[in-house]
């Protein structure tokens, strides 16, 4: 059965709320009074939907369904997690808290908040336990910090399945072990922000110069390595002792102002926004949330390859649901190709002509192949042994259009093979529709002496399964052929 979870705020944050659990394939209720949520939040899914199914190879589960409401009690009728997301005002949050309780008492709320602490939005409650901070970054539907914090009133349990539901949607939930203030994030990022505004105000650095001193520099660093192990590193051979031995004395220095903070006022935002509208306004915020979008995912995608940071969490999710496909597989050894991949034509993926381009359908064979490597044995471990099939020879034929969105499915026929190779004949699936076949010949080899060896004993005897059970099977039609056209 479908889950469902109620939004509770439609705005920035609601809206990127709503675009990570739609997309994770749960249902959304929202509520939220401003007439113009719906519309928001529908520039917000769009953006989200070119965005989020770019940071996986693992096809998302079917898009959820989102419903907008009039009241609280409608909006969570049937929701087991409500996200509320309303504006940073105490007050409003109690009181949505006492008709969320009161419509659904039992439900587990997960505040937005940026800084009130649990034990602040609990006050007043007559079931505080079920209340928590769960505070997210923006975009909420891209970056996957999600910052659980409790209060001595929530038991265990609340935290542990605040903590599921926000891997279910392919969060990294940080459980804060002590109630502070703005949690870790902001309480960071305040200290930087009043130290950019004190040098905006004294006229040391215009908001563009201070945005270029951290994406050309240290920003680059922290989003891989965050602010210890990048310094660790900065004091060299002999790590962060050395580091901290050369720049401890700094903390003295007059390095910083934030012993004190510049006053705000109209005079402070008009100098940050005028100067702001310089730098950026010749584009919208729906075209900057593009662009922001689009350098996250490169940057996400980077870090997944390389398994690090919050690449790991992104890579942990992918394997998750692909296991879960995989499970689901009946992969005996049976007259009938064997279906081993599943995938969704992601935004990255289309060409000038408006289609699937053509190395992607390379791709598609790779992810198809590999998948039946696993499953016979000569899976990663099996490389890292020393052993490994390499293709040979290859052939595609393109039958028919994959677009963008599109859910293509991979099955292997084995056409023949001995302890040495196989030569495997991949059909790429758009539902019922064959568009694209890819024959391979793959040779085992001995990686190490760099030439033909009969695989293992284990591997071959799993292959030689596969490939008597298709030997029944017809060839396939297109199977062997060259090039269609003769010379001129
Ligand atoms: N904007 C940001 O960068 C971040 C904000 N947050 C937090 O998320 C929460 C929401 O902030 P934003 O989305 O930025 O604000 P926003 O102003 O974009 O959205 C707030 C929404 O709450 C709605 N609202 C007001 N009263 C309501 C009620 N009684 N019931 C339902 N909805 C109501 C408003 O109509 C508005 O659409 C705040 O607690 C904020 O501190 C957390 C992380 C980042
Ligand atoms: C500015 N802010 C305090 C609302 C920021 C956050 O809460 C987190 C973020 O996205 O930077």
């Amino acid at each position: 059965m479908t889950r469902k979870a109620a939004i509770i705020g439609g705005g920035v944050i609601g809206g990127g709320w709503a675009a990570r659990f739609l997309l994770n394939g749960w249902d959304v209720g929202v509520f939220d009074p401003d007439p113009e949520a719906e519309r928001k939040i529908a520039a917000v899914m769009a953006n989200a939907r070119l965005a989020l199914p770019a940071l996986s190879d693992v096809p998302m589960p079917v898009e959820g369904t989102l419903t907008f409401h009039g009241t609280i009690g409608e909006a969570v009728e049937g929701a087991e997690y409500v996200q509320e997301s309303v504006s940073e005002r105490i007050e409003l949050k109690h009181k949505v808290y006492a008709q969320l309780q009161q419509a659904h008492p039992g439900v587990l709320i997960g505040s937005s908040t940026s800084g009130f602490k649990a034990s602040d939005l609990q006050k007043g409650s007559p079931a505080p336990e079920n209340i928590i901070v769960a505070h997210p970054f923006n975009p909420v539907y891209l970056l996957p910090l999600s910052e659980v914090s409790g209060s001595d009133k929530n038991p265990p349990a609340v935290v542990e399945k605040t903590v599921q539901i926000m891997k279910d949607i392919g969060m990294f939930p940080l459980v804060i072990r002590h109630e502070i203030d703005a949690f870790i994030g902001n309480r960071f990022l305040e200290a930087v922000w009043r130290e950019a505004l004190w040098m905006l105000k004294d006229g040391i650095a215009t908001t563009e110069e201070i945005d270029d001193a951290i994406r050309m520099g240290f920003g680059l660093r922290w989003g891989q390595m965050g602010l210890f192990e990048t310094y660790r590193i900065a004091g060299g051979e002999a790590g962060m002792r050395h580091f901290m031995a050369q720049f401890g004395p700094a903390l003295k220095w007059p390095w910083t102002k934030l012993m004190d903070v510049p006053e705000f006022n109209e005079e402070l935002v008009d100098l940050v926004a005028n100067q702001s509208d310089a730098q950026s306004g010749m584009y919208t915020i729906r075209e900057l949330e593009r662009i922001r979008d689009q350098n996250l995912v490169g940057f996400l995608r980077a870090l997944k390859e390389r398994n690090w940071g919050a690449g790991k969490v992104l890579r942990e999710h992918d394997e998750r649901r692909a296991a879960a496909f995989h499970a689901g597989l009946d992969t005996t050894p049976k007259a009938a190709p064997l279906v081993m991949a599943q995938m969704q034509v992601l935004p990255g993926w289309i060409d000038y002509n408006g289609h699937m381009t053509e190395s992607r359908y390379y791709f598609a064979n790779s992810e198809t192949v590999d998948a039946f490597l696993r499953l016979i044995g000569a899976g990663m471990d099996y490389v890292a042994a020393g052993h490994s099939y390499y293709s040979a020879e290859t052939h595609i034929r393109h039958l028919g259009e994959a677009k963008l969105g599109d859910r293509l499915t991979g099955t292997v026929q084995i056409i023949s093979a001995d302890e040495k190779r196989f030569r495997s004949f991949v059909r790429i699936m758009k539902g019922e529709v064959c568009v694209a076949t890819v024959e391979q010949l793959c040779l085992h080899v001995d990686m190490k002496a760099g030439k033909t060896v009969p695989a293992s004993a284990e591997v071959w005897a799993k292959l030689r399964a596969v490939a008597e059970a298709h030997a029944t099977l017809p060839m396939p039609d297109g199977a062997g052929r060259a090039v269609g056209q003769g010379r001129a």
